[in-house]
């Protein structure tokens, strides 16, 4: 069984989800899915997930095989891995990937800290790649760390999108439909097959558009934005303590969310909480100083926490100053520092640009050149584009 939209539809809104006959399928045996639900943390042995990740992505026109195509910077097949990761009642997660590519495949797993992964050699057919693993997962060897699973989810590693409430569904479908007697070592590569050759009662679940394949070269640009839009739905304004005294960093917070009206803009009081509750979009607001402590310290904390392991975390360095009637001088220099700390931040996977943002006297100028201001910071959060590292932009 799986689940899903037609493979090739575009996406509708973002999140994952599976489907039948294509997407995310479950080929299912099993004893009573109605546990999994409630249950699902207890009987954790009872699910595992096969992605097929063996094709050479012969439509997407590049050499690079889709799944491993980078979406900033990160390959898609990573953003795959951590949606089912997500989902703690899926016990293992074996990937199917040919011989030349395994090497690559492990490199991935290890550097953005994938978990539960076991790696198959994959077929030359996706069905073939898909038994590779269904193998791995019934043959009950000895020293093997796999056991054998209740019900086995089948996703393409190349439909990044999929949650939880539609794995759950089609587990409990594969269960209350049947498949109970069906052995895995010759079970359903996919429903048709499932269906042609096996005496089992077979469901189609709905799936959401959500569950589209990426298939062309137009899919890999749509999920880098569907990504981007995700990432880019919290901001946190951190001020320095002379904001007390001035009041635009506030205002600058207040001009965000209108900007940003559907974004949650955030102060950074409890900087902690707000990066474990995965914020990756940063505005460190220096009223009147051209230094970076504030500044630093934010990325300081940033880098301790991983934060931007798996996504690019935007920073942008803030400086309010009156620089028509007082000389740059050595402020400026102070400000050009930005490049280096910059050049230091991208080696983390963090971006971060400055921002100045002339402070005059006059509210009605002021005003205008916090409206830059902002027009700028929302460019900067939603494109998210590393050649604008390190620059001193000017509002
Ligand atoms: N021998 C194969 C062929 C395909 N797949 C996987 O099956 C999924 C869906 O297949 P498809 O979109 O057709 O991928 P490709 O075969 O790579 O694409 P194309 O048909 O354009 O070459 C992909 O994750 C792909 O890596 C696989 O594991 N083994
Ligand atoms: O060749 P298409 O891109 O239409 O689909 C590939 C399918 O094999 C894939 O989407 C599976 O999910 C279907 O079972």
């Amino acid at each position: 069984m799986e689940l899903g939209p037609p493979g090739g539809s575009g996406p509708a809104e973002p999140g994952p989800r599976l489907r039948g006959l294509r997407g995310a399928d479950a080929a299912a045996s099993a004893s009573s899915l109605s546990r999994f639900g409630a249950e699902a943390g207890c009987r954790a042995s009872a699910v595992a997930a096969v992605l097929p990740a063996g094709g050479s992505g012969e439509r997407m026109g590049v050499p690079t095989p889709k799944q491993f195509c980078p979406i900033l910077e990160r390959p898609l097949i990573s953003y795959t891995l951590q949606a089912l990761e997500r989902v703690s009642w899926i016990k293992d997660i074996i990937v199917a990937v040919t011989r030349e590519n395994m090497e690559t495949m492990k490199g991935i797993i290890q550097r953005y800290q994938h978990k539960r992964i076991s790696l198959v050699e994959a077929g030359v057919t996706r069905h073939r790649s898909i038994f590779n693993g269904l193998k791995a997962l019934a043959e009950d060897q000895p020293n093997c760390r796999l056991s054998k699973p209740e019900v086995v989810i089948i996703h393409d590693a190349v439909r990044p999108f999929v949650e939880e409430d539609v794995l759950l569904k089609v587990v409990t479908a594969a269960q209350e439909h049947g498949c109970s007697d069906y052995d895995l070592e010759f079970g359903t590569e996919c429903l048709h097959l499932a269906l042609k050759y096996s005496h089992i009662k077979a469901k189609l679940v709905e799936g959401s558009p959500d569950l589209w394949k990426v298939t062309y070269k137009r899919d890999l640009y749509a999920a880098e934005s569907i990504i981007k839009e995700r990432i880019s739905q919290k901001v946190c304004v951190v001020m320095d303590t002379k904001e007390d005294e001035e009041h635009v960093g506030h205002c600058l917070e207040e001009m965000l969310k209108t900007e940003l009206n559907h974004v949650k803009v955030t102060s950074g009081q409890d900087l902690q909480q707000i990066i474990l509750e995965q914020c990756y979009n940063f505005v460190c607001v220096n009223v009147m100083t051209s230094d970076f402590e504030e500044t630093q310290r934010l990325l300081n904390m940033v880098e301790e926490s991983n934060l931007s392991i798996l996504y690019p975390v935007v920073v942008i360095s803030v400086h309010f100053l009156d620089y028509e009637s007082v000389p740059l001088g050595q402020k400026m220099e102070k400000v050009m520092q930005i490049r280096e700390f910059a050049k230091e931040a991208k080696k983390r996977n963090i971006l971060l640009s400055g921002l100045l943002i002339y402070f005059p006297q006059e509210e009605q100028k002021l005003r205008e050149s916090l409206r830059q201001g902002t027009t700028i910071i929302s460019a900067l959060i939603k494109e998210r584009n590393s050649g604008l590292i390190g620059q001193l932009l000017v509002a």
